[in-house]
């Protein structure tokens, strides 16, 4: 037996930090989104108790990949000593603040605890994915949040679900480089869902990564300046930068208008994650 299961990208509507953990950790405030951007992931039996994942995507060896590290720390947690086989397709740019790994890790730990009958709760497979990484809880929960703690501390929220036009600009950023940024600001004020609702908010990382990847300044400008229904935004800690529409038509007809050197995708904000659309 085969299932399959999708695991959809993420943007960041607004992204502040607001302070630093004993343990190094940044406290955040963001609200997330989901978008039909999605990696496929694939499960099969094995007979022993093995995790093995076959995937086009080679950047860093399948041990570190986050698919096999959610596998583990969920036979850890539950003992099982049921074993998968596990096909990764990524179509998430990797690096770009889409959150494509962490996603893979969500519905590598939702999935599994169907295939190996754990019933575990959401709750619990969360606790196990903030130890993968800070994204995965949302993506657990799969729905819109607004985020506090380390983007852990989840409370819904349903924001418009226009058409987005990401792009692309074609370099790779690191997560923990920026975080580690001394030029990074660290003591954003708190901020209320209002303020984010009236336009008071903003991300932090936008200006630290367009000084060291000009790229994602190039693709900014450009988004600002070919269309005026939205101030594109930087999600994440980049690199990808994205503008909003009413109609999918509209976002294409950007889209097809882009520079070399960008790649752009067309997808529809969710607010409710594609990983619980369908399974099996
Ligand atoms: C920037 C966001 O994408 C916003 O959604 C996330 O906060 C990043 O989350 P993520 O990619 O899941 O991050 P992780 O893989 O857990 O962490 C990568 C590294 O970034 C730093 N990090 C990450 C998240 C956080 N709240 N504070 C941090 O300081 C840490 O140095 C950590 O070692
Ligand atoms: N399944 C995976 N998919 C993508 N990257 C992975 C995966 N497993 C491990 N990684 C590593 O994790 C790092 C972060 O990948 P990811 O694509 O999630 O970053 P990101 O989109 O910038 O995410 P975020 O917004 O959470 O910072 C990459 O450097 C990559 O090499």
């Amino acid at each position: 037996m085969t299932t399959r299961w999708l695991a959809p990208a993420k943007i960041n509507l607004f992204l502040h930090v607001t302070g630093r953990r004993s343990d190094g950790y940044h406290t955040l405030q963001t609200v997330y989104q989901f978008v039909n951007l999605c990696d496929v992931l694939q499960f099969a039996v094995r007979e022993d108790s093995e995790v093995h994942l076959k995937s086009d995507f080679k950047e860093v060896p399948p041990e570190s990949n986050l698919v096999v590290r959610a596998a583990r720390a969920l036979q850890a947690h539950s003992g099982t000593r049921a074993g998968t086989d596990i096909t990764l397709e990524k179509v998430i740019p990797t690096g770009g603040g889409l959150g494509g790994g962490s996603s893979d890790a969500a519905t590598t730990l939702v999935a599994l605890n169907e295939f190996w009958r754990l019933g575990l709760s959401i709750k619990e497979l969360a606790e196990i994915g903030v130890t993968v990484s800070a994204d995965v809880p949302v993506f657990v929960y799969g729905q819109a949040s607004w985020a506090e703690g380390i983007g852990d501390k989840l409370t819904p929220v349903a924001p418009l679900e226009p058409w987005y036009l990401i792009v692309n600009p074609m370099v790779q950023v690191s997560t923990a480089a920026l975080f580690a940024a001394p030029e990074l600001t660290r003591n954003t004020s708190p901020v209320t869902i209002r303020d984010f609702m009236d336009g008071r908010s903003t991300n932090v990382f936008e200006k630290v990564v367009v000084a060291r990847h000009p790229e994602v300044g190039v693709a900014l400008d450009w988004l600002r300046n070919n269309y005026r229904g939205f101030r594109a935004k930087m999600s994440g800690t980049g690199s990808c930068v994205f503008t909003a529409f009413d109609s999918q038509e509209e976002a294409q007809k950007l889209c097809d208008l882009l520079p070399k050197g960008m790649k752009g995708f067309v997808v529809k904000g969710r607010n409710a994650s594609p990983l619980y659309d369908f399974s099996g």
